[in-house]
């Protein structure tokens, strides 16, 4: 093994709530440094959706209540997922061969992602999946646990955020973007919902690193906040 491929790829992970900039800021700092890129949410949103066409919920809950921890972990281990950049530098994102690209996004898939997410056996069954996209020359991981528990030794770590309404007014624009209906009430209250679900959990909470940049980009335009985190990774990368 030469020495370069023996060396640590650099990973910056960026963890934060839902509509802090998490995913644009990612992508376009993949392309600024050249490196790989992981949305871990879309793994957890993948899983919601397998979960729910096999049934495993009703109406938007685990049904009976009960969380099938065994099924929901070996759906986990067996995903079978692609992510294909596409000619727009678009992500097209493969479930079983079939494009979910879209319906992974919506805030209904957010939801069952965010209950899934919850459970040990899961989280668990994810973590390798995700260390496996830290490759040369580096990754930008992008998620709510990423400095935390997945890449606890990454050199640069980042903690976006910004204010829930902030946050809601722009998955509504982003929404209606993608052509997809929004309602600014019900994009806040999921918001909040899904903000206390992810903070509060046992495992894996979001929080950020002790050791993490925190960014709040309530009224920063994003080639401000995108200038500041590249001023900081500069110095620790
Ligand atoms: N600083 C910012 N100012 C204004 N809009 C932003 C900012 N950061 C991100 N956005 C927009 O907000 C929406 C949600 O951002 P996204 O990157 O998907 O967030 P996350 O991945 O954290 O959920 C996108 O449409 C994005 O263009
Ligand atoms: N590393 C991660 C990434 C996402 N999750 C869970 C919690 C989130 O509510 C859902 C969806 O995450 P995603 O990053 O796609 O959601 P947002 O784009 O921030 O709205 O998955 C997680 O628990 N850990």
């Amino acid at each position: 093994m030469t020495y370069e491929s023996a060396k640590v790829p650099n990973v910056i992970t960026i963890d934060g709530p839902s509509g802090s900039g998490k995913g644009t800021l990612a992508a376009r700092l993949a392309v600024h440094y050249g490196y790989n890129l992981l949305d871990s949410g879309a793994l957890y949103r993948l899983l919601g959706l397998k979960a729910e066409q096999e049934g495993l919920f009703h109406e938007g809950a685990f049904r009976g209540n009960v969380i099938p921890t065994e099924q929901l972990a070996n759906l986990a281990l067996t995903l079978d997922i692609q992510f294909i950049p596409d000619a727009d530098q678009q992500l097209l994102v493969l479930l079983d061969g079939h494009d979910v690209t879209q319906v992974i996004r919506t805030e209904q898939t957010g939801h069952l992602a965010s209950q899934v997410a919850v459970i040990p056996e899961v989280r668990e069954a994810l973590l390798q999946r995700q260390r496996d996209f830290a490759v040369q020359p580096g990754l930008i991981a992008d998620g709510r646990d990423m400095g935390t528990v997945v890449f606890p030794d990454a050199p640069a770590k980042i903690y976006l955020t910004a204010s829930a309404n902030a946050r809601a007014e722009r998955r509504v624009k982003q929404l209606q973007n993608m052509a997809i209906d929004a309602n600014i009430d019900n994009i806040l209250s999921d918001i909040v919902a899904r903000d206390r679900r992810d903070m509060e959990r046992a495992i894996a909470p979001l929080k950020p690193a002790d050791d993490a940049l925190i960014v709040d980009s309530s009224s920063k335009g994003i080639d401000e906040v995108l200038a500041e985190l590249i001023r900081y990774i500069d110095l620790h990368v």
